[in-house]
């Protein structure tokens, strides 16, 4: 069992993934409804920790941007491959999917072949969503195994039904990692929060780093902290800017 994390601080860093820890989720992608508290309380910890405050998701930055409409705030999109500094700089680990000719048009089959089955095209990602046919997960699971098998440099991730094919060059703990070197999040105590299995590199992560790791969620984690929703995480980063 898993305690509360401690009241927070304004001195700490805060990184928050977005699905299911700050968004609740939706059949489709775009689908989604960030809520005004959600946007609030980013806008609020952004002022009371003077900027070490970042978004880091599976998303794409366009997405996140397009979701928030808060393109000052630093991110990490598409689990670590891209980012957005503190200065407004965009970085890219990678440029291209290894096997992306061969792979994109084998997922658009396989979704074309099942409905309910949907691909997000993240362009150095990509993502066979299952959510609306949930039975498919076995067979989905198998399949994409031997698809990437000819590509090494690819790691697949399993979220919450979906699955994720990008270069294992970048996660979610690098992204963290790589802010907790500069300003304004350098010198301060980490926090992630974040609620699937692809945010486990961060909680690895924060945990070296000496910071509080958050589950959003029933799970099993390597996070030390759990808040049991998503309305609990909302509640508990207002609670700094009250
Ligand atoms: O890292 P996150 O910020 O949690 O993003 C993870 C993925 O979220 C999105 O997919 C998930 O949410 C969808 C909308 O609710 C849902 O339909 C889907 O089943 C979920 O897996 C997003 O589409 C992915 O690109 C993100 O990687
Ligand atoms: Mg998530």
């Amino acid at each position: 069992m898993l305690a509360r994390p401690p009241t927070p601080k304004a001195d700490w860093a805060y990184f928050c993934d977005i699905d299911g820890t700050l968004v609740a989720f939706a059949k489709h992608p775009d689908a989604v409804e960030v809520r005004e508290e959600a946007r609030h309380v980013l806008q609020q910890l952004f002022c009371v920790t003077h900027g070490a405050v970042a978004l880091v998701s599976g998303r794409s930055l366009a997405s996140i941007d397009a979701l928030f409409h808060l393109p000052f705030l630093p991110a990490a999109g598409l689990h670590g491959l891209e980012r957005r500094d503190p200065d407004g700089t965009y970085q890219r680990v990678i440029d291209r999917l290894p096997g992306r000719e061969q792979l994109l048009p084998a997922l658009s089959a396989l979704a074309a072949r099942f409905p309910g089955l949907l691909l997000e095209d993240k362009g150095i990602a990509l993502a066979l969503h299952y959510r609306q046919a949930p039975r498919l997960g076995g067979y989905l699971s198998h399949t994409i195994k031997r698809l990437v098998a000819p590509f090494p440099e690819l790691t697949v991730l399993k979220g919450k039904y979906v699955f994720e094919l990008k270069p294992h060059v970048a996660n979610k703990g690098e992204a963290i990692a790589a802010f907790m070197r500069i300003p304004p999040f350098c010198g301060r105590t980490p926090v992630f929060l974040g609620d699937d299995v692809t945010d486990e590199y961060g909680f690895e992560r924060i945990n070296q780093l000496g910071g509080l790791s958050i589950k959003v969620g029933p799970g099993q984690t390597l996070a030390r902290y759990r808040l049991p929703n998503i309305e609990a995480a909302l509640t508990w980063l207002q609670s700094l800017t009250h």
